[in-house]
């Protein structure tokens, strides 16, 4: 996770520990892909490391989602899953020391994430952006206002220096058979990124 200054700050708005606020600083653009609907790509290039836009949504508990329609843009908070290493996004955390507040135990609320954002009436360009099984984008937490991690910002920041017209991509982190109907059968989504590892299918 990444803490910065925010509302609560004395500092102004040019502090330079505010790097994912403010304004987009690439060139974005919505373009049509053949298999996978609409993509995002930059018409600037996007050096390693830089945050390039938040995905941004209605903020709603995950209880609340109706299951029953298809919403293709819902973005769990997910961070303190993976940081826990309970099947988040990524389990890279693992073998990782934790601060003792969140070293890992056996309550099974956390195991699924409370809050996610919903992109489906309201969001900007990150609601466009496909799911790569090899990204050149990753998820940051991103706590800034408050530090209520189930809260988090969630910024997608460049994983790679991105040459112009790439399209962009990060992994959705979906478990294969994690995902089900409203009946309780698995779902099931084929894969189209087209990365030499591709899992073939995102969930
Ligand atoms: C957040 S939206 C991304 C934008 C979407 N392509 C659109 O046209 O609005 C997620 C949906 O895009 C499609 N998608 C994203 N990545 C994909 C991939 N690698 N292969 C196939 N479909 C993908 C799936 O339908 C998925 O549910």
């Amino acid at each position: 996770v990444v803490f910065e200054c925010g509302l609560n700050c004395v500092c102004g708005p040019d502090c330079v520990n505010r790097t994912s606020q403010g304004e987009l600083k690439y060139r974005l653009e919505v373009f049509r892909t053949p298999k996978k609907g609409w993509a995002v790509r930059s018409w600037d290039y996007i050096p390693s490391g830089a945050p390039v836009c938040e995905y941004v949504g209605e903020l709603m508990k995950t209880d609340d989602i109706d299951t029953a329609t298809e919403n293709n843009y819902i973005f769990d908070i997910d961070c303190l899953q993976t940081m826990k290493g309970l099947d988040g996004r990524e389990r890279r955390m693992r073998d990782v020391s934790l601060p003792t507040y969140l070293e890992r135990d056996d309550k099974t609320s956390d195991s699924v994430p409370e809050f996610c954002i919903d992109a489906g009436s309201t969001g900007n360009v990150a609601r466009f952006i496909n799911h790569s099984c090899q990204p050149n984008l990753f998820v940051q937490c991103v706590l800034s206002t408050h530090h209520d991690i189930k809260l988090a910002r969630v910024m997608l920041v460049a994983a790679d220096n991105i040459p112009p017209l790439k399209e962009l991509s990060y992994d959705y982190g979906y478990a294969l058979d994690s995902v089900m109907d409203p009946d309780g059968r698995i779902r099931q989504m084929t894969c189209y990124c087209g990365a030499p590892g591709c899992r073939k299918r995102l969930f």
